[in-house]
């Protein structure tokens, strides 16, 4: 599977601040997975996708994108920011003719248009007077009508009401898993992410803790419970539980006995490392930058 995004020793300080935005942020994203960028306030989620996206520097590290520097493959690239940016004088339709000729020969005015009727939106409305998550509609129908071979969105759903919310991401999936779209999608919406997303990267302290496909994040987990020796595996939290303790486990082979083992949800695997920023990180190998290399034909 080809390479997406690659990022190697990513730094970013703004201006002349005392802790980095992002220190030595080094992963693979493959093409084609559906990937949650997920961590706490202020992790450098943001900082990330305006990076990727070409609109904010590096101030050192190598980060690749479609195989090119940031920005150099723009048509191929929507960008959904948090603030998601439209002008606010245009109609709905004006917006939209807009995209179609800043998109020439990629735009998908039918599909577009679409997720603008789902919302019941009339196209003569001007954008001034959408609510938010209207707003955000419109703003997710030009990223997805330019039919994008990666998108990088910055908590793209977060003022959606919940209907319309599992309807947009439902539409965003299908489609994205029909063309074979990359998505790096930033959210704190733990329990959607798990329906929606195959893929994983977990940010904080500027450093990626986790990196891969949910499934095998998962996979290399456990949840204890019980009484006994936990020793050669990672533990990534424990907390006192009836008389013996509840686990978070990294698991190098099989659990002792005495504990009863259980399969972490996505929730669990994220809130044990959110609450243990010292855990050592986990990427899989084909998240790891530097681990890909393209077959060659003899
Ligand atoms: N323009 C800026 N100038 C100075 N510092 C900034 C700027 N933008 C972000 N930061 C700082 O960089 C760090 C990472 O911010 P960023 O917005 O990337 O985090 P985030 O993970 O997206 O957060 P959130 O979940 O709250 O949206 C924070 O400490 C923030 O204060």
């Amino acid at each position: 599977m080809s390479t997406a995004i690659e990022a190697t020793g990513l730094a970013k300080r703004y201006g002349r601040r005392a802790t980095a935005a992002l220190e030595d942020c080094s992963f693979r994203l493959p093409a084609g997975r559906i990937s949650a960028l997920v961590g706490p306030n202020g992790a450098g989620k943001s900082t990330l996708l305006s990076i990727a996206a070409g609109l904010l520097r590096q101030s050192s590290g190598r980060i690749s994108v479609l195989g090119g520097a940031p920005g150099e493959h723009r048509a191929k690239v929507s960008y959904l920011s948090q603030d998601k940016p439209l002008h606010p004088q245009l109609s709905i339709a004006d917006t939209l003719r807009m995209g179609a000729e800043l998109n020439p020969g990629r735009w998908d005015a039918a599909y577009a248009a679409g997720i603008v009727e789902q919302g019941s939106l009339d196209p003569r409305a001007k954008v001034r007077t959408l609510s938010g998550g209207q707003r955000t509609r419109v703003a997710l129908a030009l990223a997805l009508g330019k039919r994008p071979e990666l998108m990088l969105l910055d908590e793209p759903v977060a003022d959606l009401d919940p209907l319309a919310r599992h309807e947009l991401m439902g539409t965003l999936m299908a489609d994205a898993a029909e063309h074979g779209t990359t998505v790096l999608m930033s959210s704190h919406i733990v329990s959607e992410l798990a329906d929606a997303c195959d893929h994983l990267l977990l940010l904080g302290g500027g450093r990626i803790r986790l990196g891969g496909g949910i499934d095998d994040l998962i996979g290399a987990h456990s949840l204890v419970t019980g009484r006994g020796d936990l020793g050669g595996h990672t533990v990534v939290e424990s907390r006192p539980s009836g008389r013996g303790l509840t686990a978070l486990i990294r698991r190098d082979g099989p659990v002792g006995e005495g504990w009863q083992v259980q399969e972490p949800s996505l929730e669990e695997l994220l809130l044990a490392h959110l609450r243990s920023p010292e855990a050592p990180a986990l990427l899989t190998p084909g998240t790891t930058a530097g681990t890909y290399r393209p077959a060659v034909s003899a």
